[in-house]
């Protein structure tokens, strides 16, 4: 894991754009996305810079289930605020949160994942290390799936809604293995509520208790940090 710590979100958006910059100049055409706070300082950058993704393919990690994609709470409606409406992909890919069934729009985007080799993934991290929606115990081995949230995940999402009650409780999310099959990872975490979860991820047990610490068994995985969400690294296990 290389792991590079910034002052700032603002910092943190410029090293990652540069990545994304030394992708696409070699050749990368497949791009998946994360949403959240943490990855809009990154996506701000894309937006002024002179990158063009008009030939290449993105592919959401994940979205929440029974919310439409004009739902300003979706991740669809997200990603065409924050990164699409400036930066068209030839595809971009969201998992359908709407489809009448869900099983099978499961295997169309395991399908999806298939046929598309992500080049770089990018990925916040939950204050209990969950990446996606992979929540605490779930398999090292999973693929596309539909999730339960659990109470923290829904207690730090609703700061977007206006009542808790209107956070969605189940997500479709892309499953620890698939994550895993893209060539570079990019996990990004600003600020000390994630700094716990970033000292596990690094000097923790690779555990299903922690999903992000799968990164560990990943050869080519780039950490982002601020000095916040690396202040518990000092303590060495
Ligand atoms: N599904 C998303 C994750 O992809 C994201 O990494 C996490 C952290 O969000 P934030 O970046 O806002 O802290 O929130 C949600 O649960």
């Amino acid at each position: 894991m290389r792991i590079i710590v910034v002052a700032n979100a603002s910092e943190g958006g410029k090293a990652a754009a540069q990545i994304f910059s030394q992708e696409l100049q070699n050749g990368a055409k497949v791009f998946g996305l994360a949403t959240g706070s943490t990855p809009l300082s990154t996506y701000q950058e894309l937006c002024n810079s002179n990158m063009d993704f008009s030939d290449c393919t993105s592919i959401n990690l994940d979205e929440y289930v029974g919310i439409s994609a004009s739902n300003p709470q979706s991740y669809a409606y997200f990603m065409h605020q924050n990164l699409f409406a400036a930066k068209p992909f030839a595809h971009s890919f969201i998992p359908n949160g709407m489809a009448k069934d869900i099983e099978e729009e499961i295997s169309r985007y395991n399908h999806l994942i298939d046929e598309n080799n992500v080049d770089l993934q990018i990925l916040g991290i939950g204050q209990n290390g969950h990446i996606g929606f992979n929540e605490p115990g779930t398999s090292f081995d999973s693929l596309t799936h539909k999730v339960a949230l659990t109470e923290s995940t829904i207690n730090a999402n609703s700061r977007f809604f206006s009542d808790i009650n209107d956070v969605p409780k189940e997500a479709l999310t892309m499953g620890l293995k698939s994550i895993c099959k893209a060539k570079h990872i990019l996990l990004i975490a600003y600020g000390k509520n994630k700094a716990d979860a970033i000292d596990k991820m690094i000097n923790g047990p690779v555990s299903e208790e922690l999903p992000a610490s799968i990164l560990r068994n990943h050869s080519n995985v780039t950490v982002i940090v601020d000095e916040e969400a690396a202040s518990g690294l000092k303590t060495v296990r």
